[in-house]
Formats: structure tokens, C-alpha cells, sequence
């Protein structure tokens, strides 16, 4: 009898492996980050007026080097190639990195600057992975939702909507009087300040409800945490409550505004 030989199915078969895969490489452009944090660094100034360096240059080569491994099909879009001009043409199926978000909060030395590495499908994050070296925090969503702190792994998912009022996060280097007036519209309990795509993961984790953008971001600021609330049972939102997409490639992967919700929106 003939046996035929099995073939085991591809280890980034799902959008869990996909996010468990980014992980790897979040780590290892967070080790290098933190080596720059470590010996301190200037920052260049870009076109953008947004402030690079050593670390997001560093971080990013390696996410590339290491996405050109296990994922060598895909188009990457990732910020500071981006700010050179080089940009790949994206498909229905890309992925997005900011190798170091929150360069401000990077230089401010506060601890609040995380890698992000994202797959978009059809516009949708559908796996993503947002690292935050400093304090040795990994988020990670695919069809589910967890987070690896001090060495252990848990899963993580948003919580109900207080009775008492929702908990707000906004921008901690960014802040805009729009994001301010869309939020006096609601009951606020609590508001409280975050740098880079941590807010995302403190509405998945469940200790904020509400993160409004109205200021500028770019999608490779917003894409995995996007992923990680998803997971978590939050959604993104353009502010009138349509579909908050991905691939805007004629707009230069600028956003417009977001609002990123632990549940439904509620009503004002
Ligand atoms: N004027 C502007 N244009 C485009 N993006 C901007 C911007 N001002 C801030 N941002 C984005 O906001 C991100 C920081 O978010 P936050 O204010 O929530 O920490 C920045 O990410 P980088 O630090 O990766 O450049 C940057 O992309
Ligand atoms: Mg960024």
C-alpha cells in the first residue's frame, strides 16, 4: 500500500499564526529599539514636520528583512519607506508597519512608542500585532484577541460600557479640539492621555471604552491596534459610524478621522 505523504498546513494558515508571526518580529524591532533607547539618540525632522530616528530606521529594516521571510508575496507598506517615495502597489491583501509609533513619547522618554505590523484584506485588518518594548507589552489579534505581559500570555477583550460613563483616551502629543467637541457629546467619567496605538490596546483590554481621532494619522499608525480591538470584540469606526477602511493608497494612506469603540457606538 502506497502511503501518501501528509501535508502539513502552513504555519501562517490563520490570522492567529499571522499575528503570532508579526509578534516574533515586533520583539525583535523592539530589542533594537531599545538598544538606541538605551544609548540615546537624535531625531531628524521629516517632510511631514514628524520626527525620526535612529530606532524607527533600525526597527524598520529588520521588520522588512524578516516580513521578505515569511510572508514574501505580500506588499509592504511601512512609514519611513513610505517617506522616501517608495511605496509598493497594494492589492486586496497588504501589510502595514510603523516600526516605532509614538517617536515623540520615544524622544519625551515616557515609554509609550510601540512597533506595529498589520495585514489588511478586502481594506480590513485582519491579523496585527502592536509592541510596546519599554514595558514589555505585546498586543496581538487574529480571529482572537490576547495580550503577553511580564512573561504571561492572556487573552484580552473589551468590557461593557459603564453605567457611570464611558473612560476616553485621547492623544497625548496630538491633541485636537475636534476629538475634544465629538466627546462632550457623550457621558465622560474618566478621560485620560496615551501616547501611540496603546489606546487601541487599552479599549481591547478593557480599561478605556472610547478613542477619537480627528487630528491627522497615517494607516500604518492605526492598522494593528485596529486588529487587536477587532479581536478583543471593539470596532473602528469613520465618526458617522460608516466602515473605517484600509488601502487608501490615491489619499497617501492618510485617515480622515476614526472613532475606536469597545462596543456599538452608543447613542448620543
Ligand atoms: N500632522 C500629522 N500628519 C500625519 N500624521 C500625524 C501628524 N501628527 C501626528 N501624526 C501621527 O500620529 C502618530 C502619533 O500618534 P499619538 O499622537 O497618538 O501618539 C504619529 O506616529 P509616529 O510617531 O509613528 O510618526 C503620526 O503618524
Ligand atoms: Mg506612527
Amino acid at each position: 500500500m502506497t502511503q501518501t505523504a501528509q501535508t502539513s498546513p502552513s504555519p501562517l494558515s490563520s490570522p492567529d499564526a499571522i499575528a503570532h508571526a508579526f509578534a516574533e518580529i515586533a520583539r525583535e524591532a523592539g530589542a533594537a529599539i531599545m538598544q538606541v533607547y538605551a544609548k540615546g539618540c537624535d531625531a531628524r525632522i521629516k517632510d511631514d514636520r514628524s520626527p525620526v530616528t535612529e530606532a524607527d530606521e533600525v526597527a524598520e529594516a529588520i521588520i522588512l528583512r524578516r516580513l521578505a521571510d515569511v510572508m514574501p508575496d505580500v506588499p509592504v507598506v511601512a512609514e519611513e519607506c513610505a517617506a522616501k517615495g517608495v511605496i509598493p502597489d497594494v492589492g486586496r491583501r497588504f501589510i502595514l508597519v510603523d516600526p516605532l509609533d509614538g517617536t515623540k513619547e520615544f524622544l519625551n522618554r515616557n515609554g509609550e512608542f510601540t512597533v506595529n505590523i498589520a495585514l489588511i484584506e478586502d481594506g480590513r485588518p485582519v491579523a496585527g500585532c502592536v509592541f510596546a518594548p519599554a514595558v514589555d507589552t505585546l498586543y496581538a489579534g487574529g480571529d482572537t484577541a490576547w495580550r503577553v505581559r511580564d512573561g504571561a500570555e492572556e487573552t484580552i477583550s473589551t468590557r461593557a460600557y459603564p453605567v457611570e460613563g464611558l473612560t476616553a483616551l485621547c492623544s497625548r502629543s496630538h491633541p485636537d479640539a475636534k476629538s475634544e467637541a465629538f466627546l462632550a457629546e457623550y457621558a465622560i467619567a474618566d478621560r485620560r492621555e496615551a501616547g501611540s496605538s496603546l489606546k487601541f490596546c487599552r479599549v481591547a483590554e478593557g480599561v478605556a471604552d472610547v478613542y477619537p481621532r480627528f487630528g491627522p494619522t497615517m494607516e500604518w499608525d492605526v492598522a494593528a491596534g485596529h486588529a487587536v480591538l477587532s479581536a478583543a470584540g471593539g470596532q473602528v469606526l469613520m465618526p458617522d459610524g460608516e466602515d473605517f477602511l484600509y488601502g487608501k493608497a490615491a489619499a497617501g494612506f492618510r485617515n480622515v478621522a476614526f472613532v475606536a469603540w469597545g462596543q456599538d457606538a452608543p447613542r448620543r
